[in-house]
């Protein structure tokens, strides 16, 4: 559906960092370029460096550099970026802010309404939201709304106080918590697969489904990020959010109706039927790993422990691979296989649905294996759908060969995917939080993940454990290999 965004002021806390440059200015101006963005919309740039309007201008006219569009509309999107410098620990500079807001609204006609990014560290999250309450920042005369970026806590109690702390300034209708994995296309796509086509849904249970198997791995090592990631670990920085929103999407039971809070409320549903784990049995569950150094396109890398920002020995896991069982009716019995790392073989996200083989086979006799069906729903790089099916060969015998159906996304409907940040600023400036994380989602995905940490902190690895360039430790593949499955390595 084409909407335009309503009139809005978007204030960027972090507005000079990574993310704010990276992802939000790119991601805002294609949805200017595409006609999305209402005209009376301006953009609050809020940081503590000292820039002025031009030089921060600037800065987000490198970050859109790559759009090879007319230089013209670079400057008329920039026209409409307005730096503050500000201090979030320092209180008067809420009030000047206000101020600013305030005149910027009347001069872009921007209707009073509000939308505040938080694109900076999570500690500023709770204290920032407090002061704009405060100070009179949400006393605005339209809608004023949260973005809040991950890691949302780093546990289940750090994530309760955040909301509890958010809560008092901002309904939770008020508050986008970010996952950008539900702003990706093929995410997206999963609802539609399942729920628009009469084909899967009456087999999309364990009377036909073996396992379901996610794969999101990464090339890259931690980089600049060392710092952050050591006391994060590829548990926290993935499991607890995009793969369990993926598991969540794949397993949930149709909504009543699409409107968010039924989306939600299936959605954590199944966050409440996984099987809970303790100490005691982790190990059965889920292994960990760490990359060691190796050969990525046979260019010599070094191991997670000499990266920048890294404890020497340290303990903090860059892979991760689990089983979740659902126990409810549809789901009992059907594992849940998942995996994520980093410096892995190759940089992709896929989920793979393995049917249940048929009773028997009527052409072993003339030697065949009948391969099981898959149904791969591929994210990224390359967004599209592929059946794995058997067929005749073309023989004169009656040989069954496996064949594959694909859909390739960009080749069938010749247009450029949006990028996910682009969809969910789209999606909070117009009010439709369904692709957001509710605080229950939340709550629920730590209390799950807080037992494996707690049993990982308890026992030191043996790490490194896997080469760089390489899918990963062993014990992987003997977590499938325990239940008869391995992993599909699609190409
Ligand atoms: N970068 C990424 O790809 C991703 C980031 N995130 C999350 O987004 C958030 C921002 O990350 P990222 O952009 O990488 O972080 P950066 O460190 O690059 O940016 C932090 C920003 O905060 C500003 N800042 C720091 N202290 C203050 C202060 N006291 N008052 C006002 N502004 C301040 C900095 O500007 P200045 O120094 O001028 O004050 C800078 O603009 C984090 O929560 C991160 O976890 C999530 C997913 C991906
Ligand atoms: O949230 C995060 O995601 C990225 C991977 O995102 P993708 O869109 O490139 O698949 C990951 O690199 C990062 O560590 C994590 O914080």
């Amino acid at each position: 559906m084409t909407r335009n965004t309503p009139k809005a002021i978007i204030v960027i806390f972090g507005a000079t960092g990574d993310l704010a440059n990276r992802k939000l200015y790119p991601s805002l101006y294609r949805l200017y370029r595409n006609g999305k963005l209402s005209g009376n919309f301006a953009v609050v740039g809020v940081a503590r460096r000292p820039l002025t309007n031009e030089e921060f201008r600037n800065n987000v006219k490198d970050s859109i550099a790559v759009f090879k569009d007319d230089l013209i509309d670079h400057e008329e999107f920039a026209s409409h970026f307005h730096y503050n410098p500000f201090d979030a620990q320092h209180l008067s500079h809420y009030h000047d802010l206000d101020a600013f807001i305030t005149k910027l609204d009347k001069i872009h006609d921007a209707g009073g309404n509000r939308l505040f990014y938080m694109a900076m560290a999570p500690n500023f999250f709770g204290p920032i939201a407090a002061n704009l309450k405060s100070q009179g920042l949400t006393d605005n005369k339209g809608w004023s709304r949260l973005v809040i970026e991950k890691p949302f806590g780093r546990n289940f109690d750090t994530a309760q106080q955040l909301n509890e702390q958010i809560g008092q300034t901002f309904s939770e209708e008020q508050i986008y918590r970010i996952d950008h994995y539900l702003g990706k296309q093929m995410i997206q796509n999963i609802e539609i697969v399942r729920f628009a086509n009469a084909m899967f849904e009456p087999l999309w249970n364990n009377q036909y489904i073996a396992n379901v198997q996610i794969t999101s791995s990464e090339i890259l090592g931690v980089e600049e990020r060392g710092r952050y990631y050591d006391e994060s670990g590829a548990l926290r920085d993935m499991v607890q959010n995009h793969i369990l929103q993926m598991i969540s999407l794949l397993a949930m039971e149709p909504p009543a109706k699409l409107h968010p809070d039924e989306v939600r409320y299936e959605k954590a549903k199944v966050l409440r039927s996984l099987r809970p784990l303790d100490e005691s049995n982790v190990d059965q569950y889920f292994v960990r790993g760490q990359y060691g150094d190796g050969k990525m396109n046979g260019v010599q890398v070094d191991s997670y422990r000499s990266s920048n920002g890294v404890a020497e020995n340290s303990n903090t896991e860059t892979f991760v691979a689990g089983k979740f069982m659902i126990d409810n009716f549809r789901w009992a019995g059907v594992p849940f296989y998942i995996r994520t790392g980093k410096r892995m073989a190759k940089k992709s996200t896929e989920i793979v649905v393995q049917f249940k083989d048929l009773p028997i086979n009527l052409y072993k006799d003339k030697g065949n294996v009948i391969d099981p069906n898959l149904l791969v729903i591929r994210v990224q790089p390359d967004e599209g759908i592929t059946m794995h099916l058997n067929a005749k060969k073309t023989d004169y015998e009656t040989l069954s060969t496996p064949i594959t159906m694909h859909y390739d996304k960009s080749i069938a409907e010749e247009v450029e995917s949006p990028e996910a940040y682009e969809v969910l600023l789209n999606d909070c400036l117009n009010g439709d939080s369904t692709s957001f994380v509710h605080s229950e989602e939340v709550s629920l995905s730590w209390n799950f993940v807080d037992q494996i940490s707690k049993a990982w902190a308890a026992k030191k690895a043996d790490f490194p454990n896997y080469a760089s360039g390489t899918n990963g430790p062993k014990a992987a593949d003997e977590l499938l290999a325990a239940d008869g499955f391995h992993w599909w390595d699609i190409d």
